[in-house]
């Protein structure tokens, strides 16, 4: 049975092109059977395979004593092994609370987070975790009962980045055999938070009861259903970037407007890729499907809704773009400034400046960044702040004067922009609206004396803000 589980092992890996000869391979270890007999299968193909081998570990504190016990059985087994171990500890729950996560989410993030680290620094290829076909099967009909799309019912991916889980075409049962076979020991119940009440009610109730009842291979049954949306995930994911090509009109980092009739046109389960892959591919971040779907309902609601995928990730509905942003650029322009005349305000955001010049500098061009107003007109004290509604303004070359909101809706400026719109009051007057126009009654004329040149210049985002 052993020889039998090394060779399905070896052939799943190649087959799926997990591993390499020569990789150099991080095998997370909880102490649990599952990693244990990965380690122990890696090892025996250690030099046949010319593998080079880390053990990581990571000790939540979660469960006292246990905790210890764990990260020392790790290191030990570790050691007969003649492997190099990595631990790390950390006050999972602390770090939960302070963060304002679940301790599973938390757990995982902390976990994954040492991992990577690791690799990075000791410059290995990847992170092996041992997951296996029953998970798999378990999350296959997590997602199906919990309302998912095509990349939920796919399972547990078997390549993600650097991480590869090689054990998934095995069962519970045969990795127990073969701990069993080869006299292994492992730590019962060293898993963090991975039996959560409904991931334990399928396991115990539901999968034997079908099993039972219906298929007794359904293990099987479900890790080939998954094996087959995996791939229909990867062939939508494929077509998904070439069609945000076409719906997305404008992408620089920090934000992707997608065309919402263009994105109407396609399937549901083709926008619904669109959503993830934008997330993914533009903002590095990962959304279940609950959200993909409010983000979706997003798209017949009315101008100006909005949602949080993430906490810094915002998306908007415009009356034409749904428009993916982070919410630094969107939220940090709250602004409201004294500023005088000849000063100059600066923000991570934009360049306020003002400065006074004579008659014969005064160059008119068509640049709304830059203007001339009266200086004789406007107080000593001047307020730099976001529009709101009810502002108006006499808009140059105009007689009668002008709600902002209208004016804004003339310009067709998207609801996300306008946000940031900001004008330049004296005296509770409109002076001017930022970088767009002027107000009629501040213009300079043939009789002014004194004239202050007004230029606002908003800055381009840094990436990854
Ligand atoms: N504390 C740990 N230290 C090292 N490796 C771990 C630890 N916990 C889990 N692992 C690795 O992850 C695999 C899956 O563990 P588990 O099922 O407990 O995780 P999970 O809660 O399903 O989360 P995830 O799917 O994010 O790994 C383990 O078999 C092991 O390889």
């Amino acid at each position: 049975m052993v020889k039998d589980f090394i060779n399905r092992f070896k052939e799943f890996i190649q087959k799926n092109k997990l591993i390499s000869p020569e990789d150099k391979i991080i095998v997370a270890v909880s102490g649990g059977v599952d990693s244990v007999v990965l380690l122990d299968v890696l090892n025996e193909l250690k030099s046949q395979l010319k593998l080079e081998l880390i053990v990581a570990h990571f000790n939540h504190k979660l469960r006292g004593a246990e905790s210890d016990e764990d990260e020392n059985f790790v290191k030990k087994f570790a050691s007969e092994l003649g492997i190099e171990c990595y631990v790390r500890s950390e006050d999972t729950k602390e770090y939960c609370k302070s963060k304002k996560i679940s301790i599973q989410e938390g757990a995982r993030e902390l976990r994954y987070n040492f991992f990577e680290t690791l690799r990075l620094i000791k410059g290995f290829d990847k992170i092996a975790t041992a997951h296996n076909a029953n998970d798999n099967a378990e999350t296959v009909l997590l997602n199906l009962f919990r309302g998912s799309g095509i990349n939920g019912l796919a399972g547990i991916q078997m390549k993600r980045g650097n991480i590869i889980r090689p054990l998934l075409f095995a069962t519970r049962d045969e990795i127990e055999e073969y701990a069993y076979e080869k006299g292994l020991t492992y730590r019962v119940d060293s898993s963090n938070f991975k039996t959560t009440y409904r991931r334990n009610y399928i396991r115990l109730n539901l999968l034997p009861l079908i099993s039972e009842n219906i298929n007794p291979g359904i293990i099987e049954t479900l890790n080939r259903t998954a094996q087959i949306f995996s791939e229909l995930s990867e062939f939508i994911r494929h077509e998904a970037l070439k069609i945000i090509k076409f719906v997305a009109v404008e992408e620089n980092p920090g934000k992707i407007l997608i065309d919402i009739q263009r994105l109407k046109n396609y399937l549901f389960f083709i926008q619904e890729s669109v959503i993830i892959s934008t997330i993914e591919t533009f903002f590095n971040e990962r959304i279940d499907f609950a959200r993909v779907l409010s983000v979706l309902n997003l798209i017949d609601s009315t101008p100006g809704s909005s949602m949080m995928i993430s906490k810094d990730l915002f998306v908007y509905r415009d009356r034409q773009y749904l428009v993916f942003i982070r919410k630094p650029e969107l939220f940090e322009t709250e602004v409201f400034a004294y500023v005088h005349p000849g000063e100059k305000y600066e923000t991570d955001f934009f360049v306020f400046s003002s400065e006074f010049v004579k008659k014969e500098d005064v160059q008119f061009n068509r640049n709304p960044q830059v203007e001339y107003i009266d200086a004789e007109l406007i107080a000593d004290e001047l307020i730099l702040r976001n529009w709101q509604p009810g502002d108006w303004f006499i808009p140059l070359g105009m007689k009668g004067r002008k709600k902002l909101s209208d004016f804004l809706i003339d310009l067709k400026i998207p609801v996300y922009e306008k946000r940031k719109i900001l004008v330049l009051e004296s005296e509770g007057k409109i002076v001017w609206v930022c970088g767009f126009r002027l107000d009629d009654r501040f213009k300079i004329t043939d009789s002014t004396q004194k004239i202050l040149k007004i230029e606002f210049h908003p800055k381009p985002i840094a990436q990854n803000q």
